[in-house]
């Protein structure tokens, strides 16, 4: 059934589902990786498709920025559209120091600032957000196969993009690898709507050197990223 945020019908996605933040990457991703595209979402300009790739039905959704946004589209995919595993696919601001830009990261835990994960279990409560085990081993063996350089690690996810309060050296001290702005979010809904979650990131810049792709290049430049999530969905649906 529609919602106030997507148009599609019961049964227009795949069961997985790629979920970058940007819709104009979500469009891209369509157009380039995938085959027999339809649009399945326009509403608020957050587009989503499904296509196959490799004759596996797949469907990749923009999700927005920061973990509001991004739990509107996952809580509908699942409840209303019956997805099961949700494979982010963002760009992210390197802290480690050996992270070069274009670099891929699989998020094994999510830090946050969010007050999502603190109202979710109340004062003293610190959860750990971690993605499902399975997926993120077939990625990292998928991107060992592929030959595509991938760190694992930690990853916080920032309530405000813009912030001068958060001590990221310190992050960084204790082996935090970047920041987005999600994945923390994503891995608590995995854990409450018990589907399949995994952040699979690109270093879009690095925060302490001041490097930066440019806009056009973060849309585009993310190929390695697209072929360990789309092997790993196909490789997830089969194993
Ligand atoms: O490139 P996406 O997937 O949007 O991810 C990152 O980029 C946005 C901020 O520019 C935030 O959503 C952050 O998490
Ligand atoms: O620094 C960055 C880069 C991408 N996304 C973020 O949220 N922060």
């Amino acid at each position: 059934m529609a919602t106030p945020h997507n148009e599609a019908k019961m049964g227009d996605y795949a069961e997985t589902v790629l979920l970058p933040g940007d819709p104009l990457r979500a469009k891209y991703i369509a157009d380039n990786f995938l085959e027999d595209v339809v649009q399945v979402n326009g509403v608020r300009g957050a587009l989503g498709f499904t296509g196959t790739y490799k004759g596996h039905r797949i469907s990749v959704q923009g999700s927005g920025m920061g973990i509001p946004s991004m739990s509107i589209y996952i809580n509908e995919l699942v409840k209303e559209y019956g997805v099961k595993t949700i494979m982010r696919v963002g760009s992210f601001g390197g802290m480690a120091p050996d992270l070069q830009l274009g670099d891929v990261v699989l998020a094994s835990g999510g830090s946050t600032d969010s007050s999502v994960v603190a109202n979710t279990f109340g004062p003293g409560i610190y959860y750990s957000t971690v993605p499902d085990f399975k997926l993120l081993d077939i990625a990292y063996h998928t991107a060992k196969e592929l030959d595509i350089p991938v760190t694992v690690g930690n990853i916080f996810a920032a309530d405000r993009f813009y912030n001068d309060e958060i001590d990221m050296q310190k992050l960084s001290d204790y082996g935090v690898l970047g920041t987005e702005m999600e994945v923390a979010g994503l891995y608590l809904l995995g854990a409450k709507l018990k589907i399949q979650t995994l952040d699979i990131l690109t270093c879009s810049d690095h925060i302490f050197r001041g490097e930066a792709l440019s806009s056009a290049e973060r849309q585009t430049s993310f190929a390695n990223m697209m072929h360990v999530a789309l092997e790993t969905a196909i490789k997830n649906e089969t194993h």
